[in-house]
């Protein structure tokens, strides 16, 4: 059996990552995984459950009964918690506002890590787009296609507040800048590491930017 090819995309909040990777898989025939979503799914159930997000001894304890399943079909995504579809809850800004409390706990990066392992490594297709905010360093380092996605903050926060009806631009641009303040103080996913390609969409529109992604998988991985 031939290995999967890993394609690992970081990138900062509203940089494009879920959209265009989901979209660069399609193209591809291969599967997708979000990583995000199961931190934002453990969020939701921390949330759920009563706890205190900065209580980081609870959320630890809550790891083994956190029973989390993805689909990595680009055509058919979902997220479960349990047997409820959680694929629109975790996106309220409730829970976006938590997730970087959580993040920051190694266990609960640990625990993570070996779960999109298993994910990736039990993948039947030839290859699979794998999404977040450490994939080139820390999930997948050895990947044989790493990506940093960026744009220009101001680019990045139009692009969701476009998203986010009901909520100002400013509001949406503020728990942005904050959400990636935090997090990147735990990964740095500012700066692309060592022999990453970095894909600039700011002035790219969404196709172009699938292009760019699927022309530098084609060069890497000469598919
Ligand atoms: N190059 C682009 N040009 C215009 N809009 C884009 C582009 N890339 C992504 N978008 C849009 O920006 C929004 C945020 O993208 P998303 O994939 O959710 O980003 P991320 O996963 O990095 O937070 C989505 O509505 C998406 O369709
Ligand atoms: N590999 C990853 C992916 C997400 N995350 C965390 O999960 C949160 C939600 O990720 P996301 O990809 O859904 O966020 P957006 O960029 O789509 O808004 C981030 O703000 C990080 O706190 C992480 O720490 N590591």
């Amino acid at each position: 059996m031939t290995e999967t090819i890993v394609v690992a995309v970081d990138g900062p909040a509203g940089s494009g990552k879920s959209s265009v990777s989901k979209a660069a898989a399609r193209r591809l025939g291969w599967a997708y995984l979000d990583t995000g979503a199961a931190y934002r799914a453990l969020s939701w159930y921390v949330v759920a459950r009563q706890l205190d997000p900065a209580d980081s001894a609870a959320v630890i304890d809550a790891l083994p009964d956190f029973d989390y399943r993805i689909g990595t079909d680009p055509d058919t995504y979902h997220v479960f918690v349990g047997d409820r579809d959680v694929t629109e809850a975790i996106r309220t800004p409730e829970v976006t506002a938590v997730v970087s409390a959580i993040a920051r706990v190694p266990e609960v990066r640990a625990f993570l890590t070996g779960l999109f392992r298993d994910i990736i490594r039990t993948t039947d297709r030839d290859g699979i787009v794998v999404e977040g905010r450490d994939i080139t360093t820390v999930v997948c380092p050895d990947a044989p296609v790493r990506i940093l996605l960026t744009a220009d903050e101001a680019v990045r926060m139009a692009r969701r507040s476009a998203e986010l009806t009901g909520h100002s631009a400013a509001h949406v641009g503020e728990a942005l800048r904050r959400r990636d303040a935090a997090d990147s103080r735990v990964v740095d996913f500012m700066n692309a590491a060592d022999s990453v390609t970095t894909v600039d969409s700011t002035d790219l529109d969404f196709d172009q930017t699938v292009d760019a992604v699927i022309q530098v998988v084609q060069k890497a991985a000469h598919v």
